[in-house]
């Protein structure tokens, strides 16, 4: 069991370099059990770099990547076999997507895109699966006769929701999300946010977030790094950094959502 001052991850000067060009550089940061992270920046700035490259979606050039696993203690990600970085990439770890269609089966039922992480850690009794699944929809606000439907028949908000159920049913610790609001209406994203906000809390789900919406940020973390040409800039407690930014590109950044 992890300790609440034990860090859940540790990210130790991650670099990541396509040829010449940075993705992001030497960053490093630790994330404690319960805790958001907000990762924010223009475009181009390195958020989906360092996001996939935390994640084991992408080996870094060069650093590492700790985490507190709940059977072997602390871990490096990248020295882990393929086999044990898949177990945890589908049962403590979640990865949602901006585009729902990247973390959804769109050729099986919704019932079956729950169910199907549960087969994937063990989980053989069917009843078990199809109460897991119903229960997971009614948490993410979908009605539950929905369950055989497939999932090209939702809406795109719904869809979302979907994909946030079939990624918590395994009860992960740590979830990514790049940018789970993009691309949807502002009302959907504002029920969305309310939503996530809520699952968040409630499980104590610590969670890297990637995005360039600062409301989202301000909304859903708790603290934030600021990243600019693949550095992080600035970083800290999520109010602090928006209400009193202390270098010139955050400033900037919270100024022209401000006049926006
Ligand atoms: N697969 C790749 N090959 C080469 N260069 C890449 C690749 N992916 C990203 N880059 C470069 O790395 C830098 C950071 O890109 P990244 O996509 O991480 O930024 P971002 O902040 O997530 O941007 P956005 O908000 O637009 O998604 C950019 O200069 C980008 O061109």
């Amino acid at each position: 069991m992890t300790h609440s001052h034990e860090p859940l991850l540790r990210v130790s000067d991650l670099t990541m370099m396509y040829g010449d060009r940075v993705g992001c550089r030497n960053v490093s940061f630790e994330l404690r059990p319960g805790e958001v992270l907000g990762i924010v920046g223009e475009s181009g700035s390195g958020k989906s770099t360092l996001l996939r490259s935390i994640a084991a979606r992408q080996e870094p050039t060069k650093g590492t990547v700790e985490y507190h696993t709940r059977i072997d203690g602390i871990r490096d990600v990248y020295q882990m076999s393929e086999a044990q970085r898949r177990l945890l990439m589908r049962t403590d770890w979640a990865f949602v997507h901006q585009n729902a269609r990247d973390g959804l089966r769109m050729n099986v039922s919704a019932g079956a895109n729950i169910g199907e992480r549960l087969m994937a850690v063990g989980d053989r009794h069917y009843g078990n699966i199809r109460n897991a699944a119903e229960n997971w929809l009614g948490k993410v606000e979908i009605a539950t006769e929905r369950l055989d439907d497939l999932p090209s028949t939702f809406s795109g908000g719904m869809q979302q929701r979907l994909q946030i159920a079939r990624n918590l049913v395994t009860s992960p610790r740590l979830v990514f999300m790049d940018e789970p609001t993009g691309g949807l209406d502002v009302s959907v994203q504002a029920r969305l946010l309310d939503l996530l906000r809520g699952l968040v809390h409630d499980l104590n789900l610590a969670v890297i977030i990637v995005t360039h919406d600062l409301a989202v940020a301000r909304l859903l973390s708790h603290r934030l790094m600021v990243m600019q040409n693949g550095q992080v800039i600035e970083s800290g407690l999520t109010d602090q950094v928006l209400d009193d930014p202390q270098h010139a590109y955050t400033q900037l950044l919270v100024s022209s959502i401000l006049q926006n």
